[in-house]
């Protein structure tokens, strides 16, 4: 499916209110833990499509299991069905997800004595899992090419024997995914403690029954921050819901953003997000993003919108998602408008020679890539967009083109 969006700048007006579905980060951790502690009860889950192809996995008989494009989903799915006794499955995923390595966590898993095989090639998906009753303990991992790995290895720990002593080597990345799952497993009622590199979950097999009511989505709210930046000051849209102390690390688009002019009020349950009178536009700004990964896109569509140069750096882990996004930017990027840019193995940096103007019509691929799709779109109140393949924000936010609706965007598919 191929969409037009066409958009013009908005009048100040009632703001338009958005609800947004659950975090995907926080669903996916909770339907593994739920698994383990059925006293866990979960309200208000993601209805990306990660989330049901992880619920349905779990669900399932069948000898193999296809996540499709969710990472997380592999990589959870890898360590809970690891110590699982009883369970064979072969768990495979996209063309795409054969191609994001997960050797580290298979490494960890059969350190602590898992049976887990690399059908294809060597460390990376498909794997054959024959789940065994682990006994948990000590185990160094490296942290710094994707916190998905770590995250996977603590869901499981309070169940395994001797619980789980993790130590953590190299710079940690993508931190605040970390302490979302080391935090959600507190909050349950399991023993955690986080202390400089070293993470210990003691054993643990029941908990209390405890309801947790998942947080809207701050990645899927980036999208709207995007929006407003673009629209003239005094505009506004309320997003629901969300809270002021939020366990997810895209919550610093708040503060992220008050440099690209949008102001963000909290209320109960709900986010204000205006565009500001005061604001007066940089001519540069720069972001290092190991801890927001999920933003690069989004604010790299942002400044180019604006015409403000741009240099982000911390993006290591962006060569290896659901697309190489460094490449993707580069690429889709330099469609719009006349810029300079460059970039490195962990850095993009965006230059604007002049005030250039916007192409009349822009056409951009997706490349299987929900942010990409999601991240450009208000760049349609800059010139008739074309989104390839336009399906692929059901991935995290597929209620988004319904949502832009009600701004007022003109959605055709051609
Ligand atoms: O744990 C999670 O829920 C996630 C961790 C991050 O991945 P990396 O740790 O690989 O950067 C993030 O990019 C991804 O969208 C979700
Ligand atoms: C990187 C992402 O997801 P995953 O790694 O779970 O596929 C994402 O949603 O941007």
């Amino acid at each position: 499916m191929n969409l037009k969006l066409r958009a013009s700048q908005s009048k100040v007006q009632e703001p338009v209110e958005i609800k947004i579905t659950g975090s995907k980060s926080e669903s996916n951790r909770l339907l593994i833990l739920q698994q383990q502690y059925p006293n866990l009860s979960v309200a208000n889950l993601s209805n990306s499509d990660d989330t049901v192809h992880l619920k349905h996995a779990l669900e399932s008989d069948a000898q193999t299991l296809d996540i499709g494009h969710a990472g997380t989903a592999m990589r959870f799915l890898t360590a809970y069905l690891a110590n699982q006794p009883g369970k064979k499955v072969i768990l495979t995923g996209s063309q795409r997800m054969k191609e994001r390595p997960i050797g580290i966590l298979v490494d960890a898993l059969r350190y602590l004595g898992a049976q887990i095989d690399y059908v294809e090639e060597e460390g990376y998906p498909p794997l054959q899992i024959e789940g065994k009753s682990l006994k948990g303990g000590e185990v160094t991992m490296d942290a710094g090419v994707s916190s998905q790995y770590l995250s996977a290895l603590l869901l499981i720990g309070a169940q395994m024997e001797n619980g789980l002593h993790l130590r953590l080597s190299g710079k940690l990345t993508s931190r605040p995914y970390l302490e979302m799952t080391t935090t959600m497993l507190t909050d349950i009622g399991l023993q955690v403690t986080f202390e400089d590199n070293h993470i210990s979950i003691q054993p643990q097999k029941n908990i209390d029954q405890v309801e947790v009511t998942v947080e809207s989505d701050w990645s899927s709210a980036g999208y709207w921050y995007g929006w407003v930046a673009l629209q003239p000051a005094g505009y506004t849209v309320k997003l629901s819901a969300y809270k002021q102390i939020s366990l997810q690390g895209d919550a610093q688009l708040a503060r992220i953003y008050e440099k690209m002019g949008v102001k963000t009020r909290y209320g109960t349950n709900e986010i204000t997000l205006t565009k500001s009178q005061e604001f007066e536009q940089p001519d540069g700004l720069e972001f290092d993003l190991t801890e927001q990964p999920d933003q690069a896109q989004t604010i790299f569509a942002t400044c180019l919108g604006l015409g403000i140069d741009l240099k982000m750096t911390g993006l290591h882990t962006l060569r290896i998602k659901e697309t190489d996004r460094i490449a993707a930017m580069e690429v889709e990027g330099a469609r719009f408008r006349e810029s300079e840019i460059t970039s490195t193995s962990n850095s993009i940096h965006l230059h604007f020679p002049s005030d250039s103007p916007f192409n009349k019509t822009v056409r951009i691929d997706t490349y299987n890539d929900h942010r990409m799709a999601l991240a450009f779109a208000p760049l349609c109140l800059k010139t008739d967009l074309i989104i390839n393949d336009a399906g692929v924000v059901s991935k995290s936010y597929g209620d988004y083109w319904d949502d832009l609706k009600l701004v007022n965007v003109d959605i055709t598919e051609i």
